[in-house]
């Protein structure tokens, strides 16, 4: 789609107009989810080139068929941990944080501020980088993956309480071949950037698993194998009507855990146990840490894995985020995880029977991400 680029209110109607006649627009009576779905993504633009098109309505694509009742944020000090502590006043504070809400911020991480900063940088500057230049990416078919990821409908009947689509463009970028093509294809500022802080994150994720593995009382050496091999790169841009989308549905990462980096804009927020959203507002310098379900299966509910979402906060300004999912090194696409067997007791038997990550991501595609936990699923029957 070649739009005009001057702005004005004229430009504006007619720019919606032509996003009606695509069917980008169509009200939620007539429209035909699916054309509307593919004609966006025709479109190449993503979320972005609807806001640079000039939207001032949310077309129904990004509407919940039913409203979310969400409760307004309330405040709660998210869990920090300092780094350059002691090792043992470290490995406490880890263990205490992913007992609980299973999320923390870390500071004095080593990471150099100039790291973290530059990916930011340059994952904003992707995606605002003109339609024409941006748009010869889009789709998973193009070389890297640069897209809005559509919300999968379930497949259990419920009826679906998600848009089609969230208020989100993401960039993904594989680190697990060297050779990737996906990197290769990157301009090379941004890939030269994403590599360095791929690097640098690695280093730090193996100090946190091995902080994480003594909070479990196994010893630091017995969980520190872990490796970096998926990340999401998030572009949240302004939304004309902010409290009406999704900036991403509530989910628990399907990973050991995640280390995260936002900017300055916020909007990620947590569910704590008492079924209350609160926000994980950025904090300057820090990285944040999830735990997600494999580790939760594998400290045997030791620890939490964190329920999370992005709510759009602004219509000015847009927000970047960038997920590195790590993994452990000997657990492959089809290898099995299970409870460590140090923490089966007779007191507390094994949780959940063994798995494996496929089966456990094909789940979450029948049942969705969100809690109650779809690794209920893999309980072990306890009799
Ligand atoms: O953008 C964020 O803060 C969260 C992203 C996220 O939850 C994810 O990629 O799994
Ligand atoms: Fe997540």
């Amino acid at each position: 789609m070649d739009l005009p680029r001057r702005g004005g209110d004229h430009t504006r109607r007619w720019r919606t107009n032509n996003l009606e006649q695509q069917g980008i627009m169509a009200s939620a009576n007539n429209c035909d989810e699916e054309a509307a779905l593919k004609a966006f993504h025709e479109a190449r633009g993503g979320v972005r080139g609807l806001v640079e098109s000039g939207v001032a309505t949310v077309p129904p694509l990004f509407l919940a068929p039913i409203a979310p009742v969400s409760s307004p944020a309330r405040n709660f000090a998210i869990p920090s941990v300092d780094l350059s502590l002691p090792r043992s006043d470290a490995a406490a504070l880890v263990r205490a944080a992913a007992r609980s809400c299973g999320i923390f911020h870390v500071t004095n991480h080593g990471v150099p501020a100039g790291t973290v900063d530059s990916a930011l940088a340059v994952v904003r500057a992707f995606n605002e980088q003109p339609l024409a230049a941006r748009s010869r990416f889009y789709g998973p078919a193009g070389g890297i993956n640069y897209y809005t990821v559509a919300i999968p409908r379930l497949r259990d009947g419920r009826p679906a309480t998600t848009p089609r689509l969230s208020w989100c463009d993401t960039l993904i970028v594989m680190f697990d071949q060297p050779k990737d093509p996906g990197l290769l294809s990157l301009p090379a500022a941004c890939r030269d950037a994403l590599l360095e802080y791929h690097r640098s994150l690695s280093r730090l994720a193996k100090e946190i698993a091995g902080l994480l593995s003594e909070g479990l009382g196994v010893g630091a050496d017995r969980l520190e194998r872990v490796e970096g091999a998926l990340m999401q790169c998030h572009y949240y841009p302004p939304c004309p009507e902010p409290e009406r989308v999704m900036g991403s549905r509530e989910h628990t990462d399907g990973d050991f855990f995640t280390v995260l980096a936002q900017d300055g804009v916020g909007g990620l927020q947590v569910r704590l146990d008492d079924g209350e959203w609160v926000d994980v507002a950025p904090v300057p310098g820090a990285l944040l840490v999830n735990i997600g379900d494999v580790l939760k299966v594998v400290s045997n509910d030791e620890y939490n894995s964190a329920e999370h979402r992005v709510v759009s906060k602004s219509k000015q300004e847009a927000r970047v985020s960038i997920a590195l999912f790590f993994n452990l090194a000997e657990y492959g696409e089809s290898g099995l995880f299970s409870p460590l067997p140090e923490l089966v007791t007779g007191e507390k038997p094994a949780q959940y029977r063994s798995l494996s990550l496929g089966e456990m991501l094909g789940n979450r595609v029948e049942l969705g991400h969100a809690k109650p936990s779809t690794l209920d699923h893999f309980k072990a029957t306890l009799s």
